[in-house]
């Protein structure tokens, strides 16, 4: 399973932008995670993925709860989760070529020895043809860059996935491409899904179920403004 247990969250204490939020994913499912624009989506997967540490709350993964956050997470549980942010720009070192930003996770785990294969194998998948792999970041599409991070995000093979509005920057078709890509490693590894977003027709379309942002999240705190018993 793969839990998070009445989080909150945020960027100021006073002001958690996450209030008590709880989602739990059973082993190989997929969620989709609706809510309008900058309503803690973004904020929340961050917590999932052990990149954003709660001030309240829990994350479990497979039963344990998470013992760090950032680079603090055990290795066991960072790469038990792979993710996938809505701007590649941001997410990929631009001093890397595509071949070597895939690889990375491998080469810092000390699984050098899998990276021709893997790298090759994920890139064929992906779709990005063998020169393509050579280039940096600057000289690649918005699109090509993200079939790159969904390739490294697999790379370690994790067993659950957190696409952050992954394909909001990109065309119907490559859209529709990544979802394939992680609908065949969800088949073939068992892995779960949480995917975060605010296009409800993909969602529901691609997902086991979706949840909305209001059915998981406590109550707005009162305004500050109010005057206490108002
Ligand atoms: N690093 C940060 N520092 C301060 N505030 C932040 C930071 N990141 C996000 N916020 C604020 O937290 C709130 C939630 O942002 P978040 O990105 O989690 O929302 P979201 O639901 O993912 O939005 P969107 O769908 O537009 O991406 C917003 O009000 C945003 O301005």
């Amino acid at each position: 399973m793969f839990e998070l247990e009445r989080i909150t969250a945020g960027y100021d204490r006073r002001h958690p932008v996450v209030r008590d939020v709880s989602l739990s994913l059973a082993p190989g499912e997929s969620v989709g995670l609706l809510g309008p624009s900058g309503c803690g989506k973004s904020t929340l997967a961050r917590v999932a993925a052990l990149l954003h540490r709660p001030d309240a709350g829990l994350v479990r993964i497979d039963g344990r709860p998470a013992g760090g956050w950032r680079h603090r997470a055990p290795r066991e549980q960072r790469t038990a989760i792979g993710v996938v942010f809505q701007q590649p720009r941001l997410a990929a070192d631009p001093r890397l070529t595509l071949h070597d930003l895939i690889a990375e996770p491998l080469r810092a785990t000390g699984r050098r020895d899998e990276v021709p294969g893997r790298v090759a194998r994920l890139a064929a998948e992906v779709g990005l043809g063998g020169e393509l792999l050579a280039r940096r970041p600057h000289a690649v599409s918005d699109g090509q860059l993200q079939r790159a991070c969904l390739a490294r995000a697999l790379v370690l093979r994790p067993r659950w996935l957190v696409c952050d509005e992954m394909t909001a920057m990109l065309d119907a078709s490559t859209t529709a491409a990544l979802v394939a890509v992680v609908e065949a490693y969800r088949g073939e590894e068992g892995a779960g899904l949480l995917a975060v977003g605010h296009d409800r027709v993909l969602l529901e379309r691609w997902c086991d179920r979706t949840a909305d942002w209001d059915e998981i999240a406590g109550a707005p705190a009162p305004t500050e403004t109010a005057a206490p018993g108002a």
